[in-house]
């Protein structure tokens, strides 16, 4: 009898990562999907990969970063953006219509996004951010027919970025672009701080010689968190467009996005790792690279949103991988105002969430799986392909080892400015191997691979709105 060959490769021995626990399982991979999970698969494949010892999970599925391209590649591209995520464990992603130039505003933007990712190459699969702005109103439906899987818009001012910037929407902008979202069937992520709070805040400090990171947390207080976030969950109460919460950076907005969420708003939030793990004070000694909005709070806010997480009222982690050139970054110390305001961070999601999560804080991993995939994966339509290990599903898969102890360095990043907020940090778990459709994309051992077979996710309408919480 000949021995033929029928899986395309086979993860071996390692402990796979399940909806609901965690298990000794071999995976079988053909034509880019699984196609098999089963205990000791005897299958022959072409290549069979070692996995004892390691953890085997989903690809993480960053659903926030910001890429730049096209106009402002020199800040991050989709080639180093995507082999940073790749080396991260992550297997897909979703870019932000802002921080790129033009913004993906229009149709016309879209496609230009669209070709600047394939000029690029892209390392894994990726998905599109439209825009909500002041001033495209008639444009979302054609954006949304066009292929973004959700829209974005801010309610506070998103940075200067030149000729042609990204806008923040106003109260009527915002309520009117809901109510053409809701009927296109669409989520709409909302950055929620209230701009007229935080004008009014900033002007105390204008003027001054010197201008800190503990001013720029005083202008920035959690009140103009929790006001917008109420305004905006009621005008998703009264257009009943789907709400998505970016970048939560209390527990205080969580509970009343929970209680939203109770009583009937289709809305789903995310925090990001740089409130997890970090605290107003380790904020201030980091300086330049940890200015973010909103701003890092006290340690009971981030042990709040700990707390939040263990209750599932979190919904899914993304990056808010904001990144600038260093150049942008310089003289903190004088005008801790006047610099780029956003955090280098999406290689390192997945191993500080395992670290600080799981190992620190006894997360279990089919928790994390699905705050990191699953979640994200559902809410913008990209699941049932992706989110999971299951047969059926592509083959986007992780293996990470969970104690491979080491301090991070800058050389390790893949970005296209070799700077992060982490840099200097330990950690305990380092991701040994990801794999795209089947296709290994990253080795510890070798880096990232140079085929960039990434492919554009279409939005998928009849799967967008599945809600989350049942
Ligand atoms: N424009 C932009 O990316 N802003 C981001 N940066 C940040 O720290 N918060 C944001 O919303
Ligand atoms: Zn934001
Ligand atoms: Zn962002």
């Amino acid at each position: 009898m000949q021995d033929e060959v029928v899986l395309d490769c086979l993860i071996r021995g390692g402990s796979v990562v399940l909806p609901d626990r965690v298990h000794s399982v071999d995976i079988g991979i053909r034509d880019g999907v699984i196609a098999e999970i089963s205990p000791d698969i005897q299958t022959s494949a072409k290549r069979t990969i070692d996995a004892r010892g390691l953890i085997v999970m989903a690809g993480a599925i960053d659903a926030h970063v910001h890429f730049n391209e096209p106009g402002l590649g020199d800040w991050e591209g989709f080639e180093t953006g995507s082999a940073a995520l790749a080396a991260g464990g992550c297997t897909a992603f979703i870019d932000m219509p802002l921080n790129g130039m033009p913004p993906t505003v229009t149709v016309d933007a879209m496609n230009q996004k669209l070709d600047a990712a394939k000029a690029a190459g892209v390392h894994v699969d990726y998905a599109l951010w439209g825009g909500l702005v002041p001033t495209n109103l008639d444009d979302l439906e054609e954006l949304s027919d066009a292929g973004v899987v959700a829209f974005k818009a801010f309610m506070s001012s998103p940075g200067d970025m030149g000729e042609g910037s990204f806008k923040e929407v106003d109260d009527i902008a915002l309520f009117e672009g809901m109510k053409i979202i809701a009927r296109k069937n669409k989520v709409l992520a909302v950055h929620a701080e209230s701009e007229e709070i935080i004008v009014a805040l900033s002007e105390k400090f204008e003027g001054r010689k010197r201008r800190t990171a503990k001013d720029f947390q005083e202008a920035r207080p959690l009140a103009a968190e929790l006001d917008a976030v109420r305004r905006v969950l009621l005008f998703a109460e009264r257009t009943e467009c789907p709400l998505h919460l970016v970048h939560i950076s209390s527990p205080q907005a969580v509970d009343i996005i929970w209680e939203a969420k109770l009583n009937g708003v289709d809305v789903t939030v995310e925090t990001c790792p740089h409130y997890l793990v970090f605290t107003d004070e380790d904020a201030e000694r980091l300086g330049a690279l940890a200015k973010c909005a909103p701003p890092i709070r006290g340690i009971r806010e981030r042990d709040g949103l700990w707390a939040r997480i263990a209750d599932g009222k979190i919904d899914f982690i993304a990056s808010d991988h904001s990144p600038c050139p260093p150049s942008m970054k310089a003289n903190a110390d004088d005008d801790y105002f006047g610099i780029w305001g956003g955090i280098s961070g999406a290689q390192s999601t997945l191993e500080l969430m395992f670290d600080e999560g799981h190992l620190e804080r006894g997360l279990p991993l089919p928790a994390l799986s699905r705050l990191l995939s699953e979640a994200p994966a559902r809410r913008f339509g990209l699941y049932p392909r992706k989110g999971r290990l299951a047969v059926g599903f592509d083959a986007d898969i992780v293996l990470v080892d969970p104690d491979r102890p080491r301090v991070l360095q800058s050389e390790e990043l893949l970005y296209r400015h070799k700077q992060s907020v982490y840099v200097g940090r330990n950690f305990r778990s380092k991701v040994q191997l990801t794999m795209s459709r089947g296709e290994i994309v990253y080795t510890a051992e070798e880096g990232v691979g140079d085929k960039r077979g990434g492919q554009w996710i279409r939005s998928m309408p009849e799967l967008v709105r599945k809600r989350l919480i049942l």
